[in-house]
């Protein structure tokens, strides 16, 4: 029995060497499922292997669940990191609400899970490569994770390597994109009508002040779905974004995206987080860019929209900060839509776990509503399709209670020949369902672009 204690809170070890960069393609294959990829903007990019270990949870307590695992996790640690950016660092995210994950095609996914990469490269963002080999329990002996570092060394130096005179939009190019044979709508035009007027009918009642509808689009696709290819891409046309690919145990699919939305940073007491909403395309010149822009800065119904989300922001985090402060709102300009974005920073007045924070900003009303309950209910009842990770905080948790989530929207889950694609719009009282409509569109291109064949062939453009 004592013994059966111990072992509930192993050791942790963990060594690090550095290496030469292998190019991304050949790293993320010569890794084992689950596998992981996170990226930030101005920050290292981790690819993670195999599971040292695994943090499940479900339900409303879900959030308090995975930080108690952790906790005990990263009690005991022997760890060798060798640069900040390759310390043992969990990865994973939550379901949007409880009960998403039920239906196809999250069955797979739990409600909430969270891996420590059994094998990890940390590509640091001014260059630089470190391999890491993490065990725990009755794996965690030094001089095993010492010898497998070293085979997993010469692993690594037998790929190919990063070849800066061969950018990943070259390399990316030479496989191509997989084509869609068919798509399916899970919510037709009339029916999202409907929904949306039902929707800005509860909100003029006053029963509602705002609601993030969302749509699915599942496409079967022509080829193969070239993981590494996609991610590749994705980092080039998102650089600013955060991305992420999460695969679930057996790893026949995965969770992935480009996110512009950072849910939340914690570093000490000094959080970092986004206001994110509102809405409009890219125009084909850099005038009618500036333009649609200008238009959106001025334009009420999208202010409003944004400033329901900046206010309840500022107001979750007061009771955690002594001091919040927002920034000026301006415009987010990404490959594929702008949004109003009002940069939101608050020192905290006590030392936190980064999930305290997830737990009280999710959902925010950019992707769930206002008053919460009420929006959830809506979208609960509305919505025929389950929402899984889809809208909810995915990122990383360090031992010392650090961490950064972002909001995973511009996401799909693909599995070798088929992607599920999710795209939603905030609806306030003076919304029009075909300009939503439209919207949601926009929402699906950073993924769709990726699927399609020859993404200007599009009817949806
Ligand atoms: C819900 C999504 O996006 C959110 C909704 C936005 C809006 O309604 O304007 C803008 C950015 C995101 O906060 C999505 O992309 O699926």
């Amino acid at each position: 029995m004592e013994q059966a204690r111990s072992r509930s809170s192993p050791p942790l070890v963990s060594r690090t060497t550095e290496i030469d960069e292998p190019a991304f393609a050949a790293a993320f294959d010569a890794l084992s499922s689950p596998r992981t990829t996170w990226s930030a903007p101005d920050d290292a990019l981790v690819l993670g292997g195999g599971a040292a270990a695994t943090l499940t949870a479900s339900g409303t307590d879900r959030f308090a669940a995975i930080r108690e695992a952790t906790t005990e996790l990263f009690e005991a640690g022997d760890v060798h990191a060798g640069t900040e950016a390759a310390r043992p660092r969990v990865f994973g995210g939550f379901a949007f609400h409880e009960g998403a994950c039920d239906g196809d095609p999250w069955k797979p996914f739990s409600e909430a899970r969270f891996v420590l990469p059994r094998v990890q490269l940390t590509v640091a963002d001014d260059g630089g490569a470190w391999l890491t080999v993490n065990a725990v329990g009755d794996d965690a002996d030094v001089s095993a994770v010492e010898d497998r570092l070293a085979r997993e060394v010469d692993r690594f130096a037998a790929l190919d390597a990063a070849d800066p005179a061969d950018p990943p939009t070259d390399r990316a190019a030479r496989s191509p994109r997989p084509g869609i044979r068919e798509s399916r709508r899970t919510t037709s035009r009339a029916a999202w009508r409907e929904s949306v007027a039902a929707a800005v009918d509860r909100i003029r009642d006053g029963d509602l002040r705002k609601v993030v509808l969302a749509q699915a689009l599942e496409a079967d696709l022509a080829a193969d779905f070239p993981r590494a290819a996609t991610l590749e891409r994705l980092a080039e046309k998102y650089p600013d974004c955060h991305r992420y690919w999460f695969e679930p145990a057996g790893g026949e699919s995965a969770f992935f995206g480009a996110t512009p939305e950072r849910l939340v940073s914690l570093r000490g007491r000094t959080v970092e987080t986004d206001a994110l909403a509102g809405t409009t395309g890219r125009g084909e010149t850099p005038a009618e860019d500036e333009w649609l822009a200008q238009e959106l800065l001025d334009d009420e119904k999208n202010v409003h929209e944004h400033e329901l989300v900046a206010e309840t922001v500022r107001d979750q985090l007061e009771p955690f900060a002594a001091s919040v402060s927002a920034g000026e709102r301006r415009v987010r300009r990404l490959a594929t839509v702008q949004h109003l974005h009002t940069p939101i920073t608050a020192e905290l007045d006590a030392d936190r776990h980064v999930l305290d924070l997830v737990e009280a900003l999710h959902p925010t009303p950019a992707v769930g509503g206002l008053p919460p309950d009420r929006a959830l209910e809506t979208i609960r009842e509305t919505e025929p399709f389950d929402r899984g990770w889809y809208a909810a905080p995915v990122g990383w948790i360090d031992a010392a209670g650090n961490g950064a989530f972002a909001v995973a929207i511009r996401s799909a889950v693909a599995s070798r020949r088929r992607a599920t694609l999710f795209a939603g719009v905030g609806i306030v009282s003076d919304s029009d369902p075909d300009r939503e409509w439209d919207e949601v569109q926009l929402k699906y291109r950073p993924i769709l672009d990726e699927l399609e064949a020859d993404a200007s062939d599009s009817p949806d453009r």
